[in-house]
């Protein structure tokens, strides 16, 4: 294997058994076993057929065949995609695909991409794939008719394959998770569970539960889709909950403690997302920019002149409500911007030297800006009251990246329309996706659709750490990001 995790084999041309050279293959044992296995199919040669250097198969990007006799073509380069650690067979489900070979061991390609030099007829067929797998054939060169109709295809399981991923142990997911179908399904798949979805079902939930309890050993849920002891207890066998989301307020954390179920979260992966939406959503508040940016695009500008001006960013005295990850991410950064930093938590946290307000009122008090980067729980409902915002005052301006319900949204409504605070900047709500139509019309407060921890980016980073924890689990190893820690 080269150092881009690329992985060559070379085979001379010919179909009989004596022409196969030589061959690095990555994908561990199984994949290296079940090469030389389809080799040897091809061959009839077992002596001869290869011999491989074994690779750790989390390095496998890349498998390129040169010189293959059958399919008669000059190079053909495969990308894997999704040869996780310990997946093993990816390789060797390669290579049972080019050749045509059924296998007999459960294998999960992600994806693979056939990118062909050669102008002759490839002679795909049906067996060899993953359930999931997508399979695109990039042809280069001159148009093949014989090709082209294959440029996607979904194919079947040889039926050994198809019937032991129908036994593994399942994942619930009980609603659609946006941010899958943003990264792309076929990154999903492991050779160690597979993915349950009720929402596919025209069976009503209560009986899709009860049907597949036996099976379904983990969920994986999303911000809006609530776990509760109603849905943990129809699944007697759950032993943990993954969720996409930082937040947990979706899931009975109790009643997860009470039935032994680990929860594992999104951890830190949204944290500078999430922190840089703060810091933007604050600059935005105090310099006008929206407001500014309607301005001129209304063309007020040249008939009415300047806009008001926006107040500074440094200097201001920021008040962080919950300091973890995210709020220190939204610490560092104001810090940066000359801002001095005080916090509200839980608890003190002993090694930080910002000062501490053991309540939000006083330090809303002490504070120009706040921002709530806390999690909601029971405690922190409505911490953010009428009370509170008085204390940050006529100059004060509230962040909201945290959740809507930390603040009384009614009363921070009130206070905006009475002038007893300056501005928000609110990426999260009460209702969601319901918003107060009074905010609507106030130049003063910015709105975002709950999109702070979204980006391409984090997404990726968010589908390592999501498998990672579900193999964790299926593994018996610690998880990834058990909450709790
Ligand atoms: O709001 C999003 C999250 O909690 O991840």
């Amino acid at each position: 294997m080269d150092m881009h995790g690329r992985c060559y084999l070379g085979v001379h041309h010919g179909t009989s058994g004596n022409d196969v050279i030589r061959g690095f293959w990555g994908g561990g044992s199984t994949a290296a076993a079940s090469t030389v296995k389809a080799i040897h199919s091809l061959t009839g040669d077992s002596q001869r057929a290869i011999d491989f250097a074994d690779c750790s198969s989390h390095e496998l990007k890349e498998v390129i065949l040169v010189g293959w006799a059958y399919p008669p073509m000059e190079r053909m380069k495969l990308s894997v995609d999704g040869c996780g650690k310990g997946n093993p067979g990816v390789a060797g489900a390669v290579w049972a695909v080019v050749t045509g070979l059924e296998l007999a061991w459960p294998v999960v390609l992600r994806r693979l991409i056939l990118e062909m030099d050669s102008d002759n007829f490839f002679p795909f067929n049906s067996h060899g794939f993953a359930e999931e797998c997508l399979v695109s054939i990039k042809r280069k060169g001159k148009k093949n008719p014989l090709l082209s109709r294959a440029s996607v295809l979904k194919m079947a399981v040889s039926t050994d394959c198809h019937k032991a991923q129908q036994d593994f142990p399942k994942v619930l997911i009980l609603k659609p998770i946006s941010f899958i179908a943003h990264v792309g399904e076929q990154h999903y798949a492991s050779n160690k569970f597979t993915f349950l979805k009720a929402y596919d079902s025209s069976l009503p939930l209560h009986q899709f539960l009860s049907t597949h309890s036996p099976s379904i050993k983990a969920i994986l849920s999303s911000v809006g889709t609530p776990i509760t002891a109603d849905i943990l207890q129809l699944l007697p066998e759950v032993g943990v909950v993954v969720t996409t989301s930082v937040g947990l307020n979706q899931v009975d954390l109790p009643e997860c403690r009470r039935r032994g179920i680990k929860v594992a979260n999104a951890g830190s992966v949204f944290s500078d997302d999430v922190a840089d939406l703060a810091v933007g959503l604050l600059i935005d508040v105090l310099r006008k920019v929206s407001a500014s940016d309607g301005y001129v695009r209304k063309g007020l500008w040249a008939t009415k002149g300047d806009y008001p001006l926006g107040s500074k960013l440094g200097g201001k005295r920021i008040g962080i409500v919950g300091l973890g990850n995210i709020g220190f991410a939204v610490a560092k950064r104001l810090e940066a911007f000359g801002c001095g930093i005080s916090y509200n938590s839980r608890k003190r946290k002993p090694h930080v030297s910002y000062p501490f307000y053991e309540s939000v009122c006083e330090l809303a008090a002490n504070c120009d800006v706040l921002v709530i980067c806390c999690e909601l729980t029971d405690q922190t409902r409505h911490m953010i009251n009428k009370e509170v915002l008085s204390a940050l005052g006529k100059e004060g301006v509230i962040v909201n990246i945290g959740r809507g319900a930390i603040i009384n949204e009614k009363e921070m409504v009130q206070c905006l329309v009475q002038g007893e605070i300056a501005g928000a900047g609110l990426d999260v709500f009460e209702n969601e996706p319901d918003v107060p139509v009074e905010l609507f019309a106030m130049d003063n407060v910015v709105l975002s659709p709950h999109v702070a921890v979204f980006t391409p980016e984090s997404f990726l980073d968010l589908r390592d750490l999501v498998m990672g924890n579900l193999e964790a689990f299926f593994s018996n190893k610690p998880l990834l990001s058990e909450y709790g820690d």
